[in-house]
């Protein structure tokens, strides 16, 4: 069992969240949300929180779906993206927090490694994405994580340090309830390579550690792992004293596979 930065009794709530990506078209996602509510509404899951993050334009429909189902636990609904610009006006393309609350949403997803490499975000993006959404009221699922040649050449804790350290301003007004942090190693993304458990586990107790220090308060964060979680490797990631959830791509946009994981994480 890897060794563990936590206390033995914790607070921390356990998530396991689906990134749909830019996947499924809207009969595909109602059908996949629909899934998952049968499912829940006999089989609820307990100790975990599920939420599920379509693209934008399916936002409200989804968030329809999950309003009306009949199941224990609320399913909540992530964005995959937000603009920096909080409030609306003369930004073509661009959707608000304003607005991404307006449909429905509680969460959103800043800093993934797509939006990194293929938009170009930088720390500076990345801090206005995550301030407009933080002075909206969504939480943030804020995303990390190292490069394969970053792994290679032993700079991998170095960068994902300097990536949370990069916000400490930010980091130590945040309110912890609204903060959630996802470690995902970029060439474990879709990849099928996942890290293995003492890797993961390794580098969340790091984060933990540096969170910490910036404040106390933010040892209780949630800690996911992001990087092709599926449902033959979710048992042991979750039997990691710091690893508290998963980010799940490929593996959400099947109901039974995303409900395994979500299963898998689903202890005290
Ligand atoms: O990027 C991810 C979630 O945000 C992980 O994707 P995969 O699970 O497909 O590797």
């Amino acid at each position: 069992m890897p060794t563990s930065a936590s206390p033995s009794f914790t607070t921390r709530k356990r998530w396991v969240i689906g990134n749909w990506k830019m996947n499924p078209n809207l009969a595909a996602a109602k059908n996949l949300t629909q899934a998952l509510i049968t499912e829940l509404s006999t089989t609820p899951i307990q100790q975990c929180q599920l939420a599920i993050a379509p693209t934008h334009l399916h936002l409200i429909t989804i968030s329809s779906l999950i309003q009306h189902a009949n199941i224990p636990s609320k399913i909540q609904l992530v964005a995959q993206d937000v603009a920096t610009q909080r409030h609306t006006g003369a930004f073509t393309g661009d959707i608000s927090a304003d607005l991404l609350i307006d449909a429905g949403t509680e969460w959103v997803i800043v800093g993934h490694s797509e939006r990194r490499t293929l938009h170009h975000e930088d720390e500076a993006l990345i801090e206005l994405k995550l301030r407009a959404a933080l002075d909206a009221g969504l939480g943030v699922i804020w995303c990390v994580g190292e490069t394969l040649s970053e792994r290679e050449s032993g700079q991998a804790t170095a960068i994902v340090t300097a990536q949370v350290t990069a916000h400490t301003q930010l980091l130590s007004i945040i309110d912890p309830q609204k903060f959630i942090l996802a470690y995902e190693p970029v060439w474990a993304i879709g990849t099928g390579r996942t890290a293995s458990p003492e890797d993961a586990q390794q580098m969340h107790a790091t984060i933990r550690q540096v969170l910490s220090h910036i404040r106390p308060a933010l040892n209780e964060t949630s800690l996911l792992y992001g990087g092709s979680v599926k449902s033959d490797n979710a048992g042991l990631l979750a039997q990691c004293p710091d690893i508290d959830g998963a980010l799940v791509g490929g593996a959400a946009l099947d109901a039974d596979s995303f409900l395994q994981i979500a299963k898998a994480f689903d202890i005290a």
